[in-house]
């Protein structure tokens, strides 16, 4: 089916909303073919007063878990990982239970407790405390385990950090190689992302980037800058840095098959919904979005202290979306700013 035209107006008025709601900018890049749009408002430092530009790198959350699958899949393809053995016989300590399949770490039904719960129950003092720590897999794996499972091994969606964890751990462990070379390797080299990185566990953004801001739990009291941390409760699950051009040409050449070849990606793309109306699931390390004109895209959104991402594309990649909100810890920014979708695949215009 041929889309609507993407509507730059509607993305402009749903991140004008979303500064009403307390984002202190936001950016937004549409791919559509070979026609580019890029839209930003607001601040990218609200001390030095610095405008919000497209291009701006940020930290991209759980847009990294679309990064890690990737490796993983690669390694699929190559004989190096099978999706349907037991984790275990691929990691350095057990975990608790056996029957935990690689494929129920990638599509989040290993039952693994999210350890980030306990970790951000309070937003501001939890980040705190963590900012400038360095953690290995393995702690944030026995800070998971320490909890009981959510559900038994394959019985049910839920989603966890820890997952994701566990297959930096699983794939550090199986090549001998860090995280960050494989991804320069296999990913940011291969398809010249030359505005993304992975430092962990360094805490600053180099080049033309957009500070964070993170809300506290008293939403009274001032925004946090928290641009700089290690990200090291994220790692493998979410310490990629990217920018919105870098995150469109990456899940293009996804599902284009330009980084794993078509029988992985088909595992990649196979979605099971995992809410009432069908309109949001999840595929391996892939979530997919159906939207009010019909087309169902794919990618993965992030949270970060200080930044909210969507980064999707149609099955065929002609069309994609990269948006940010520099804020966090704010539901109503973070749901608004999905808004930005409906504008782009579907044309939708508010206003
Ligand atoms: C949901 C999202 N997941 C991710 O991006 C991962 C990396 N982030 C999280 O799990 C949220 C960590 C806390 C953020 C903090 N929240 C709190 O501290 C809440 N008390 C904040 O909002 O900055 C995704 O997959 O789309």
């Amino acid at each position: 089916p041929t889309l609507p035209h993407p509507s730059p107006t509607g993305v402009l008025a749903v991140q004008k909303q979303a500064m009403a709601a307390g984002a202190p900018g936001a950016l937004t890049r549409i791919d559509s073919g070979s026609t580019v749009y890029r839209l930003a408002m607001g601040k990218a430092d609200r001390a030095a007063g610095t405008p919000m530009d497209a291009d701006r790198r940020f930290r991209v959350g759980s847009v990294t878990k679309s990064f890690t699958t990737v490796v993983l899949m690669q390694l699929v393809a190559e004989g190096r990982v099978d999706l349907d053995a037991p984790a275990n016989d691929y990691l350095p300590q057990a975990l608790p239970d056996d029957r935990i399949t690689v494929r129920h770490l990638l599509n989040h039904r290993s039952g693994l407790w999210d350890y980030t719960n306990d970790m951000f129950y309070h937003t501001v003092p939890g980040f705190e405390a963590v900012r400038n720590k360095v953690f290995t897999y393995q702690e944030l794996i026995d800070l998971s385990t320490a909890h009981a499972p959510t559900n038994q091994p394959g019985a049910a969606y839920s989603y966890s950090n820890t997952n994701f964890v566990v297959l930096g751990q699983l794939i550090e462990h199986t090549t001998g190689m860090s995280m960050g070379t494989q991804y320069e390797q296999r990913i940011f080299k291969p398809l010249g992302l030359k505005n993304t990185s992975y430092v962990h566990p360094r805490t600053t953004l180099t080049g033309s980037y957009a500070r964070g801001y993170v809300r506290d739990d008293d939403t009274t009291l001032p925004l946090v800058d928290s641009t700089e941390q290690t990200a090291s409760w994220a790692q493998s699950a979410g310490a990629v840095i990217s920018n919105s051009a870098d995150l469109n040409r990456f899940f293009a050449a996804v599902v284009s098959g330009g980084l794993v070849p078509p029988a992985q990606l088909r595992e990649m793309m196979s979605l099971v919904p995992v809410n009432a109306d069908g309109t949001q699931s999840y595929g391996l390390g892939l979530r997919g979005r159906t939207l009010s004109c019909g087309v169902t895209v794919y990618g993965h959104t992030g949270t970060v202290q200080g930044y909210y991402t969507y980064a999707f594309t149609t099955a065929d990649g002609k069309r994609r979306v990269s948006s940010m909100a520099n804020t966090s810890n704010n539901g109503t920014v973070n749901t608004i700013l999905g808004g930005t979708l409906e504008a782009a695949f579907c044309g939708t215009d508010p206003t």
